[in-house]
């Protein structure tokens, strides 16, 4: 069997989708089939001036194995003297953290919907012994259905590993295990659908606040407060995420079959999480 060696040349390149620290990504369609992709065309130069090509590489090994409605597909990646290019699949529907600012925040169903998703998405990811940690709404997609889809595994571990990396971007989503550097697994992931549900409802993520410091001292004291909007349903699933114990927080099952997600999840969603295969392969 032959297998296909990708070039640029294959594509028509079309308009940036985005740009970021090690490359750009842009639109594309496949020449021979039509089909729409996302280029991730990264340089080499600023990956080894950053020091990131470990996580590049566990990005495209993980990525690379997933399969699942509510993760972004990574089809293949190639690349040339300077350059590394990951095919991605084409989210329609953009970039959630966009759609959040616009609408300042989501409503219960809507909020109900992706949380349900994302634990389905993190549940199968688990299932391969992959913890992402780093789920936020700057790295969740929106397909063409509405449905949402994680993408940007750059900072995904194989569970087990303790491995501490320099934390950069956000903080927010850090559990108190990662920021008292105790070992952790796939509990991590649990925090973070606590934190993401809290932002969809809210607009703002529960610990957040002008500096760092702030931010770690609220994190370790989990101290939030709920604005008066928030329902019952959703401050009990927040409240069972939100645990400074990684045992004594509910699992992402627990998460998608809790009553507040469940009373605004349609039947159809439940039965197709529940099927072991991927209903898109
Ligand atoms: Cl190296 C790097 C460079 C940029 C970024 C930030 N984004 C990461 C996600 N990117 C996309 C990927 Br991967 C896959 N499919 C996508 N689809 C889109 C997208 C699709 C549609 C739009 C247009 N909006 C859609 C919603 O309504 C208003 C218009 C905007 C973006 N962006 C991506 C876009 C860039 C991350 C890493």
């Amino acid at each position: 069997m032959v297998i296909k060696q990708w070039a640029l040349s294959d594509f028509d390149i079309g308009r940036p989708l985005g740009k970021g620290k090690f490359g750009n990504v842009y639109l594309a369609r496949e020449k021979e089939k039509g089909i729409v992709v996302a280029l991730k065309i990264l340089f080499k130069s600023q990956l080894v001036k950053s020091n990131v090509e470990h996580q590049l590489i566990r990005e495209i090994e993980i990525q690379a194995h997933l399969s699942h409605p509510n993760i972004l597909r990574m089809y293949n990646y190639f690349h040339d003297e300077k350059k590394i290019i990951l095919i991605l699949e084409y989210a329609l529907g953009g970039e959630l953290f966009k759609e959040l600012q616009r609408k300042k925040r989501f409503d219960e169903p809507t909020s109900a919907k992706y949380i349900f998703q994302v634990s389905d998405a993190l549940n199968y990811c688990h299932s391969k012994k992959v913890i992402h940690r780093d789920i936020k709404p700057e790295n969740i997609l929106i397909g063409s259905n509405g449905e949402v889809k994680i993408a940007d595994f750059g900072w995904s571990v194989h569970a087990g590993k303790s491995r501490r990396e320099t934390m950069c971007g956000t903080l927010d989503y850090l559990p108190p295990e990662m920021i008292t550097r105790a070992k952790y697994d796939e509990a991590v992931d649990y925090w973070s659908v606590g934190v993401l549900c809290y932002e969809f409802l809210v607009g703002k993520p529960p610990f957040e606040t002008k500096t760092k410091e702030d931010t770690y001292k609220r994190i370790r004291n989990i101290s939030y407060v709920f604005p008066s909007f928030v329902s019952a349903g959703a401050r009990d699933l927040i409240g069972k995420l939100l645990v400074r114990d990684p045992k004594q927080r509910i699992n992402l099952v627990q998460v998608m079959e809790h009553h507040w997600v469940m009373s605004h999840v349609r039947r159809e969603a439940i039965d197709r999480a529940s099927q072991s295969s991927d209903p898109n392969e």
